[in-house]
């Protein structure tokens, strides 16, 4: 049986916002989960968010996500989408296989945790980290293939921010082959001071003064 994904949101009134319920079939065996897990608020992206259109530089030239500078990463490439979305794109490459001729599931993984962490931090520019992440796999992904990834903010509950996405195979509206959820948590930045590497930082701080780099963050450390 062919799987059926079926998504209801509603506003409840002023006081909670998103209320997703998906009902997954695959092959018969039926899940409920409501998405979000918990009531939530709509999500107030930050007055100084890239507009609609606007391409995004690497928010770290090491990051295994988009870095220009990680030789074995995934160089992703996202675009602000409307509303509370963010379009990411990867490219499968040989290097990310796990069966032959086929992407490894955990770098899938990866690449929606970019995707998510995106559109978190570019649109509400706060610093938040990956609390939780939950992949669906629904198709094989071949070398050499490109998932078109949407991203959206689902809503927020205090510092929580949940986030879910979805991957096109081929074409933005290509068959869905991956679907991720997500919960991101804001932290202060004393996660990363005191957790992180201090040249690792001090090299982000320096890039962040760069003129030409208008795209980053006012709260990087
Ligand atoms: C433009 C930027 C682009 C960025 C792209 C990069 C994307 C990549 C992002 C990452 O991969 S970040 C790296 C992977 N993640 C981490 O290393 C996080 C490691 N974990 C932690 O540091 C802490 O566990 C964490 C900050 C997530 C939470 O610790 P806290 O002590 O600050 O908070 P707490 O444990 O009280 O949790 C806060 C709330 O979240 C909830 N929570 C936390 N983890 C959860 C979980 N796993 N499942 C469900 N709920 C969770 C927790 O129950 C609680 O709910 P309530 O407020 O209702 O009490």
């Amino acid at each position: 049986m062919p799987h059926v994904l079926l998504i209801a949101r509603r506003a409840v009134g002023h006081l909670g916002y998103v209320s997703a319920v998906r009902v997954v079939s695959v092959d018969g065996v039926h899940s409920v989960q409501q998405w979000p897990p918990v009531e939530t608020q709509p999500p107030q992206v930050h007055p100084k968010a890239p507009e609609q259109g606007a391409e995004l530089t690497s928010h770290y030239s090491e990051c295994f996500g988009c870095g220009e500078d990680q030789p074995g990463g995934l160089h992703m490439s996202s675009t602000i989408g409307a509303g509370h979305v963010v379009h990411s794109s990867f490219t499968v490459s040989a290097e990310h296989q796990g069966a032959p001729g086929l992407a490894h599931g955990g770098l899938l993984s990866c690449a929606f945790d970019e995707a998510l962490g995106t559109v978190v931090g570019q649109l509400l520019r706060k610093p938040a980290v990956t609390g939780k992440l939950e992949t669906d796999f629904r198709r094989p992904v071949p070398v050499g293939s490109t998932l078109h990834i949407t991203a959206e903010l689902d809503g927020t509950a205090g510092r929580k921010v949940y986030a879910s996405a979805r991957g096109h195979l081929g074409a933005p509206d290509g068959p869905v082959a991956v679907e991720a959820r997500a919960l991101f948590v804001v932290v202060d930045l004393e996660h990363f001071t005191e957790h992180g590497d201090q040249d690792a930082l001090k090299k982000l701080r320096d890039s962040a003064r760069e003129p030409e780099r208008t795209d980053r963050w006012d709260i990087n450390p």
